[in-house]
This record gives structure tokens, sequence and C-alpha cells, in this order.
């Protein structure tokens, strides 16, 4: 009989419970007593859902205070040594992932970035050569004995030993494999507890073997599995977010009992594998997304996996493509709640709870005929039926103009010399123009404010009242720093992203939709069920408002269409590239009567372009190809005057240097605070050509940035990027900060500025210290600061 499982569930809680536990503990407000209860209650209605949706095994170990990397890291006894001046080792993990806790000595955060593709922030584990590891297996132990009073079928997930290593970040070029022959005896030593604890399946990760492994790496899992001791336990081996490809030899030729595969990102020939997989080992399709919220197409699923099952028998497990963290938790809470939510598009949704539901329910269909026409099975094929017929998903007019986007390559009515020049003429902009990314804080009273206008405590013109204040407080403030081209300040925006989706037509947006994001910071992405029409203009009064308030340029403030695709739930009925070009028609339209507004600068960000790049090579030239043409389609509309920006934060531009460059904006802000040196050399082997500002100062330290470190990095710029094309901004938007932050640190941000071009053009470029060196002192000079306010819109510096 076929089984089912899931790799892993939301723990964010289903009000955000978590959230409110870590913030108060953080605070001072919650003991460690109290938030360890919340979690235990978050992870006992987890299972309790889990158990009455009838999985057949309870998953257990998903769980995490902070992040689940940085779980494995205090399971492998491999937290940083600055984190050790506390004994309490949950204070050990928060100094790891914000240099903060209760009890030690403030250090400086682990590093954090993107998990695969996803919008999801993990804890990069430090490597060095001489590290060691020691099994801390307790709270593993206690969490897998809670479930065992539940049931008797516990089956623990653990990040596996390659994974691990693969993800972690080593410092002195420590080649990271070389600890293998250290790390593998303490998994091997868990092993033994788990089977001794009277565990008989563990899913052990590997979701690098979705990726293009490097020879060496790939060449690596075979002696470590062989080299691993796993005590009579079987061994789900999972991977994820694609297909195994040129890695699924290697997989198959692991001595575990079983292999997870991701059927909705990946294309494995289920049939090809089936038979190599051997007479025992157990297959686990993970045909349902852990990553959308669409509703299954259970008839599909059912016509993939019945000559499966019909081979495999009990060797064929079902599943959710990847743990299911990456979705909200209930549809149900949509339906009753403040209206939010689209109606219509309700019955198409599952999120986690559902996505319980139709995993068993596949299971059934698969066991037994009769489930094929029970009322459930039925509903969800009408449910499909619905969502792929509906007037509202499909507008002729609205695929047309996108699909004639699709054919044409978009450019600029001049190039970028000539529009520089007129857009100098026009703004007469200093050499080194100061400015900054677009949000300024989101303080508690705006969010209150959205909150009490939400539930109807205040009328529309009263919020609005409230923000054209909030607006005109920003660009005084920033007329007072002295910055040269001012932003309006976000602050009519809950999210980047979910704002726009509130305002487009053809995507709903949620009022529980929680996915976290990054320790106790969540989003709510917004759903993008149809063709997308722009019926209203979404920041132009906004941005009207603000310029009339000044006479320096105020830049207009848009999210990108990859960006906006790629933080949304996305429909799976077309290409990416189809909703990406309609999301850029909406922008286009918005950038032009921007444009007749009078609003000359546009900032259009795009900072998941790079988290967007799929994540086999193979595809992606037609990714970045499809990418870039949108964002022109969006942007190239404008007089030669208008100014283009684009923002991106997430390092490793390295990579896709030629495609910023081809996204031919007028000015491009990054982040670099972790790798300045690495952008600049980048920089230096392929010049770039346009207006660049990279990020002088980290934006997540509440720290005044220091002024040499800030000289550093525009020295070291300005030795691979012409003076006057270069920009003096942070790396990132201030949302996330205090005005008693944001003031001094723009403030002496403002200053560099004017300094060094009192200095003057030469003594810029040449007095500095030159490219490589000047970035590494910049480097320098950023590790050691701390962290209260973890937002990670980029990675922070480990030594
Ligand atoms: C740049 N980043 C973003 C990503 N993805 C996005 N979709 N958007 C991004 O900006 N990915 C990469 C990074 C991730 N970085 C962050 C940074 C910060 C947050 C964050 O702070 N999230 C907030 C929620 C933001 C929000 O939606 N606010 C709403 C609702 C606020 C709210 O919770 N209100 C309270 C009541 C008000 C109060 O008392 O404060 C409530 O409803 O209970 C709004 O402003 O209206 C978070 O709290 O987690 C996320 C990702
Ligand atoms: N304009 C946005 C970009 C964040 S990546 C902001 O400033 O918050
Ligand atoms: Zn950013």
């Amino acid at each position: 009989m076929t089984k089912f499982h899931i790799p892993g569930f939301p723990r964010i809680g289903e009000q955000r419970q978590l959230k409110r536990g870590l913030e108060g503990y953080w605070a001072g407000d919650v003991s460690q007593p109290e938030l360890l209860s919340i979690a235990t209650r978050i992870r006992e209605s987890n299972w309790q859902r889990q158990l009455a949706a009838g999985v057949d095994w309870l998953t257990v170990g998903d769980f995490a205070l902070y992040d689940h990397v940085l779980n494995t890291s205090v399971l492998l006894g491999h937290l940083p040594e600055r984190v050790k001046t506390t004994d309490n080792r949950i204070d050990q993990m928060f100094l790891t992932a914000r240099g903060r806790a209760p009890s030690g000595t403030p250090c400086h955060a682990a590093e954090m970035t993107k998990w695969f593709d996803t919008n999801y922030h993990y804890l990069v584990p430090e490597c060095r050569a001489d590290d060691t590891f020691q099994l801390q297996p307790e709270w593993l132990l206690d969490e897998i004995r809670a479930a065992q009073a539940l049931t008797d079928q516990v089956k623990p997930v653990i990040l596996g030993p390659m994974t691990y290593l693969f993800l972690a970040k080593s410092a002195e070029g420590v080649d990271r494999l070389s600890l293998l022959p250290r790390l593998l005896p303490i998994y091997s030593e868990l092993f033994c507890l788990l089977k001794e604890q009277g565990i008989d399946w563990v899913q052990l990760d590997e979701p690098v073997l979705a990726l293009d492994l490097p020879d060496d790496w790939q060449q690596a899992f075979e002696p470590a599995y062989h080299s691993l001791r796993f005590g009579g336990l079987n061994i789900l081996l999972a991977s994820y977010f694609g297909s195994l490809e040129r890695n699924q030899s290697v997989a198959l030729a692991l001595p575990v009992q079983g292999l997870h595969i991701d059927q909705v990102a990946g294309t494995d020939d289920l049939g090809a594998l089936v038979d190599k997989l051997g007479p025992y080992k157990v297959l686990s399709v993970g045909a349902i997304s852990g990553r959308n919220i669409w509703r299954t197409d259970l008839d599909a699923c059912y016509r993939l996996l019945k000559p499966v099952a019909e081979q495999l028998g009990d060797r064929l497990w079902v599943s959710t493509s990847c743990s299911l963290l990456h979705v909200p938790y209930d549809v149900d809470n949509e339906a009753a709640t403040d209206g939010r939510m689209t109606p219509a598009v309700l019955p198409w949704l599952a999120f986690a709870q559902q996505k319980l539901e139709e995993g068993s329910l596949l299971r059934d269909g698969l066991n037994t005929a009769a489930t094929l026409n029970c009322q459930a099975w039925q509903q969800q094929a009408d449910c499909i039926t619905d969502r792929h017929e509906s007037l509202m998903v499909h507008k002729p007019a609205v695929k047309l103009v996108a699909q004639t986007a699709a054919s044409q390559q978009w450019q600029r009515s001049l190039p970028y010399e000539q529009r520089a020049e007129c857009q100098q003429a026009r703004w007469q902009l200093p050499l080194l123009p100061t400015t900054t990314i677009g949000s300024f804080p989101q303080t508690a009273e705006i969010r209150q404010l959205r909150q009490r206008f939400r539930q109807g405590d205040i009328n529309p013109s009263v919020y609005h009242q409230g923000l054209l204040t909030e607006i005109e407080h920003c660009i005084r403030v920033q007329e007072d720093i002295g910055l040269d081209v001012l932003v309006h300040g976000e602050a009519e925006r809950n999210d980047m992203v979910e704002y726009f989706g509130e305002l487009l037509e053809g995507i709903a947006v949620s009022s529980h939709g929680w996915v976290q994001s990054y320790g106790s910071r969540c989003v709510k992405p917004p759903l993008i069920f149809g063709d997308i029409e722009r019926l209203q203009p979404m920041t132009v009064e906004w941005s009207r408002y603000a310029a009339s308030l000044s006479e320096r340029p105020v830049k207009g403030m848009l999210t990108g269409p990859v960006t906006l695709l790629k933080w949304a739930f996305v429909r799976d009925d077309q290409p990416w590239s189809q909703t990406a070009y309609q999301l850029a028609a909406a922008l286009r339209v918005e950038i032009a009567e921007l444009e007749a507004a009078g609003i000359g600068m546009i900032q259009v960000d795009e900072p998941a372009l790079r988290e967007a790049l799929p994540l086999k090579q193979a595809a992606r030239a037609d990714y970045l190809a499809w990418a870039v043409n949108s964002f022109r389609y969006a942007t190239t509309a404008v007089a030669a005057e208008t100014q283009i920006h684009t923002h991106m934060c997430y390092a490793d531009f390295d990579d896709i240097l030629p495609a910023i460059e081809a996204m031919d904006a007028d000015v491009i802000t990054l982040e670099t605070a972790r790798s300045a040196s690495k952008l600049l050399d980048g920089l230096a082997s392929r010049p770039y050509h346009n207006g660049i500002g990279p990020g002088v100062y980290d934006i997540h330290s509440p720290n005044v940035p220091d002024t040499e470190a800030m000289a550093s990095i525009l020295r070291a710029a300005a030795a691979v990027v012409p003076l006057r094309n270069l920009w003096v901004n942070p790396d990132c938007g201030l949302k996330t900060r205090r005005w008693e932050e944001v003031k001094p640190a723009l403030k002496a941000m403002v200053q560099v500025a004017q300094t060094l071009r009192a200095q003057g053009l030469d003594t810029i470029s040449h007095a500095g210290l030159g490219g490589e060196a000047a970035s590494r002192q910049v480097h320098e000079s950023l590790i050691g600061h701390t962290e209260d306010d973890p937002c990670p819109s980029h990675a922070r510096c480990v030594p």
C-alpha cells in the first residue's frame, strides 16, 4: 500500500505565535521557558494536523526557533567560537543569528543568505581548517520523544552532511570537503542514538543533489555515505528544488533505503528511475507542490503514479515536493476574516493544511479505486477545472499585449552616453551624487495606522493624510541631511511586493498567508492567479506629492517584473516569462504616468533577479533573456532625459554582470557590504559603463557607518568605474531601521561624498588604496558590527 508523508511543515505558528515569542524574548518581555513553551505548542499543533490528516510518518526535527540550518550547526556542535560567551545554548544560537541575545556578549552575526532559489534565508555555517564537531542531540531527542507519545511512526528529518558543508562558508580558503572525515562520525553517532530511541526511518535532506554539483562534490558523495554507519536505520535520502539529472546515478548508488525526489520542480523520468531503483528501495515522489499554493490536479498525479504504485507497491510513498515551510498554514483562515482575499479564488487554493489533505487523498486514491469516485476527489477535480476555465483568469487582450512584448527586443531611444548627457543637463547633479534606496523607517506608528485603517477604526482620508504627513517628514529629513536625490520613503507600502499585488487586477492578497522569510520576519506573498491588468495608478499620487515638496529631484519607486513575480505565488498554467511580461506591461504604463506627472527619475527594483536564476546552468540563458527583456519592456518607453534607476541586493552579481549590463538602467545601486571586493574585481574585469552606486554601508547595522570604510569603497570603485558614473548610497532600503539610526548614518554618508568631492577627482581616484586592497580594508572595517535588526537583505560579514 502506498504511504504518505511530508518533508516538513511551517513553523512560525498559525497566528505567527513564534514571531511574537521571539521578539518578546529578545526584548526581555518573554522568558526563555515561555518561548520554549510557545515552540512546544506550535510543534504539537503541527503534529496534530498531520496525524488528523492521516500521515503514515510523522515528521519531526523540522521545527526551528530561528532556522533549520542553524539547528544543524547546533546539533553538530558547530557554532562559531565567538558565541560561546554564554552557556545558554538557545542564546548561543541567537548570538549566531543576530549578534545579540539576552545573555552573552554581542558579536557579529553569521552571514544569512537565500536557501537555494527560495525567498527563505538560512544562517551560513562557518568552517575553519581546525574545526571539530561534537554531537548535541538533546533537543532533537526531546522532540522525538514528545512525538513518540502521539505515534510510533516518527520520522526525524536531518540536513545531510554533504549539503551542510556545501552551504557552509570557509575561511582561509579551507576545502570544506576536508572536514568530512571529522563530520561523518558525528552523523553515525546520531544514527545510533536514533535507532536506540526506536526510530526506523530518518529523512536525510541532500537538496544539493538538485544542483549542477562540481565534480569533486559529486564524487565525494559515495565514499562519504559508505563511511556512514546507519546502525540499522532506514534512510530516506531527500533531494528537492529540481531534477536529479546527472546526480541521479550518484543518488542511486548510495547505501540508503529510499529516495525522495521533487516531481514538481523536477522532471526526472519516473519509469526509468523505478527501473534503476533496485528491488528494495523506497521511492518517495513529491508530486504536490511544497512551494506554490494551487490545488493539486490529483487526476494528473494519479495518472503519473498509478503505474509506479503497481510496480513498487508499498515502496511508493507520496509526498509534497519539499518542506511546506514555503507556504502559509491554512486557507480556512482566509474565508471569514477581513475579506482581503478574492472570494472566487479561495476554492483554488491549498496551503499547508490543504496539502496534507490532498496527500492523504492521493494516497487513498492510489490504494483504493473507490476513492476516485468519492466526493472529495470529485470536488478537487471541479476546482481544477473551474480555475482553468475561469474568465477571471483569462483575458485575451492582456495575453496579446504580453505575447507581442515578448516577441520584441526593447531598448531606449538613445544609447546610455547620450542619455546621460541629457540627464545631466536636466539635473545638474554634483559629482558623487548621494541618494537612498527607497524605504525609510516603517515605524510602529505607520504600521498601527495601517492596521487601524484596515480594521475600519479610521476612515480612508485620515489614513491618507497620515501617509502624506509621513512623506513630508521624510522629504524634510532628507533635505536637512543634504541628500542630492530624494525618495518619498514608501510609508504607504506594507511590503514592496504585496502593495502592488493589492492594486493590480489578476492578483489576490491574503489576510493570514504569512510565510517565514528569516527568523521572526515574515512576508505575505500575493497570489498571481490570472492575466494582470493595471486599472489605476499605483504610486503616482505619492510620488507627485513628494516631488511637489522639494526643489531637489525625487525618485519614483517601483518593484520590477521579476521581483513581483518571484516574491509572489505565481500561476503554474503559463510560463513565468508570460507573467513577467504582463507585469512589465502594467509597470510600463505606470512609468509613463509617473513621467507625465513630472517625475524624471524612476527606480525599478529587481532584488530578486539573482534569486530567480535557475539552479541548473542549462536553464539560465533563457531565463536571463526574458528577465532582462521584460525589465526593458517596462522601462524603455521614457524620454532620454528621464533617468531609470534599478536596485539589487543579495550578492553574487558576478555571474549575472552581463545581464545587469543588458538591463541598461541609467543607474544601478547594489549591495556590496559582503562582497565589495568581489563586485569591484568583477567590474575591473568587465567594465560597467552606466551609472552605479555600490552600497557604501551596511544598512543592517544599527551603528553609524565608519567614514573611512565608506570612503574606501568609493575610492576602490573609482578605480574601476568612471567617476562621473559613481553614485553614493546605502546598500539597501532603510525600512527596518529606526530614525535615530538612519539620520546620523546618512549624514555621515553625505559628509564622505562632500569631502571626496572637495578633494577633487584626481585625489579620489588615485590617492586611496587601489581596487582589491581598498575593498579588503572596507571589509575589515565592516566586520565586528552587531546586529540588533537581523534583516538580511544581503549577507553579513564573517571574518
Ligand atoms: C527585501 N526583503 C523582502 C523580501 N520579500 C518581500 N516580499 N519583501 C521584502 O521586502 N525578501 C527578501 C527581504 C526580506 N526582508 C524582510 C525584511 C523585513 C520583513 C518584515 O519586517 N516583515 C514584517 C511584516 C511586514 C508587513 O507586511 N507589514 C504589514 C503588517 C504588519 C503587521 O504585522 N501588523 C501587525 C499590527 C501592527 C503592529 O502592531 O505592528 C499585525 O497585523 O498583527 C504592514 O505594514 O501593514 C514582519 O513583521 O515580519 C520581512 C522581510
Ligand atoms: N526600494 C526598496 C528596495 C528593497 S530591496 C526599499 O528601499 O526597501
Ligand atoms: Zn535591497
